[in-house]
């Protein structure tokens, strides 16, 4: 398929999921179902376009003066493809897979409009009831932050420890690109693709059939090592989910001592049978059953709660979230995040941890949370959050935001991961 065929397809692909409310994976899934004769080049560049629609949709849609699929489709070639509307128009003239050429009109918008002169919510690319939450986080720095979630994400793997080291990963990877972390001691990363390509299908290495890495975004490998689980400690994960913060904290504990790993979902807790094996960690039980954890009260060094949140940090790599999101989500959310808060406090011994974590860049659902939750419990104080960072990331300053009540917060356009925050509590006696 020619790049007139993609974009027709793309945009299909972006009326499909407007017009049924589908999730993106699964409306491009279909298209590929189909359409069995598109290869895997085209898929992956028809996904692309779909991707960067999504998370360009203000400002791709702004550039052409309105917001169909056609128009985000054309607009996220000119803003991640380094297409113009010339270079577009004469490479899909005489394509008949090709959808209609700019129009007049289009060109005419095209041409008199710069990003530069947009309202701050379009250049920011986020919804305007979320404007403010930005801001509310950010400062002067919202619009940054939000556009740098409407980037292309990299993809970030972590080293298992347990079974390998990150020059022997590096080298299996050889060819891909892939880096050593910024921050993460253990963290490679592959950058973001350009255009039409995709990354690697790390998945299908031999290394990491043999457990020697998992894929995880920086800043979740940041989060589980700022929690500070050693050897020999009770670590209790209270939403392990699918156990990508399981496995961290499992491997920095040299597979000595016992992680607990619970969900209320026991669907979601699912994958993490396969990867505990995978890895060969060997001090995580998995907890199904609310009752099982009734042994665990006031015995956990560590309780690690990774909050079901809005998942706002990871708009990069999920944006048809970002258009989806409501308010009225956000209050399920906080409910949740309280709740649970007070549930797994119980877990804690007395001198141990409650760390509190979410991938979501909202106040609300980060600071705001851990205030309530301190106004409820006086007897869990934050440690020194400054000294915590200083200790596990030295010479990083510069990629984090610490907060004068406590805590850490990790975001894309400062820290180049995912937004995450974290706030270790400690318990009194
Ligand atoms: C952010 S995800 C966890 C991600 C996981 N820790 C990881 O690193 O891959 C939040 C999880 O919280 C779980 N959850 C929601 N409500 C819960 C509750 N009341 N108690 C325990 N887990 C809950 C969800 O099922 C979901 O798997």
């Amino acid at each position: 398929m020619r790049l007139g065929g993609r974009l027709a397809a793309a945009i299909e692909v972006l009326e499909d999921i407007g017009r049924r409310h589908r999730p993106v994976a699964d409306a491009l899934k279909d298209w590929g179902l189909s359409h069995r004769f598109a290869g895997g080049g085209d898929r992956a560049a028809i996904g692309n376009i779909v991707y960067d629609a999504l998370r360009h949709k203000r400002s791709a849609g702004w550039l052409l003066g309105e917001d169909t699929p056609r128009a985000i489709g054309f607009g996220a070639l000119l803003l991640e493809w380094g297409q113009t509307a010339q270079s577009l128009n004469d490479a899909l003239d005489g394509d008949k897979f090709a959808p209609p050429l700019l129009t007049a009109a289009e060109l005419q918008a095209i041409a008199g409009r710069r990003l530069a002169d947009a309202p701050d919510a379009v250049r920011a690319d986020v919804p305007d009831w979320c404007a403010p939450l930005f801001e509310q986080a950010f400062g002067a720095s919202w619009v940054d932050e939000g556009a740098a979630l409407a980037t292309r994400p990299p993809l970030d793997l972590r080293v298992n420890t347990l079974q390998a080291n990150r020059d022997k990963v590096l080298a299996e990877l050889s060819g891909t690109g892939a880096k050593p972390a910024a921050i993460a001691p253990h963290g490679i990363r592959i950058p973001p693709i350009d255009g039409d390509g995709r990354h690697p299908n790390v998945q299908a290495e031999p290394a990491f059939q043999k457990g020697w890495f998992e894929v995880q975004d920086e800043g979740s490998q940041v989060a589980a090592a700022l929690a500070g689980a050693e050897a020999g400690m009770q670590v209790l994960d209270f939403c392990a989910g699918a156990g990508g913060k399981t496995l961290a904290l499992s491997a920095a504990m040299d597979n000595r001592g016992q992680i607990f790993a619970h969900d209320a979902e026991k669907a979601r807790l699912a994958p993490i049978f396969d990867r505990i094996r995978r890895s060969e960690n060997r001090n995580v039980q998995v907890v199904t059953k609310p009752s099982e954890l009734a042994p665990l009260s006031n015995h956990m060094d560590i309780v690690l709660v990774d909050a079901p949140c809005t998942g706002s940090g990871t708009w990069r790599r999920r944006p048809d979230a970002k258009w989806r999101l409501t308010q009225r989500q956000l209050d399920a959310r906080k409910g949740e995040q309280s709740a649970i808060l007070d549930a797994a406090k119980a877990y804690v011994k007395p001198g141990g941890l409650l760390v509190y974590i979410t991938c979501s860049v909202f106040d609300e659902e980060n600071g705001e949370q851990i205030a309530a939750f301190r106004e409820r419990n006086s007897g869990f104080v934050p440690v020194d959050h400054r000294q915590l960072w200083d200790s596990r990331f030295p010479g990083h300053d510069a990629a984090v935001r610490i907060g004068a009540a406590g805590d850490i917060s990790l975001s894309p356009a400062l820290s180049g991961t995912d937004g995450f925050y974290f706030c270790a509590m400690r318990r009194a006696n």
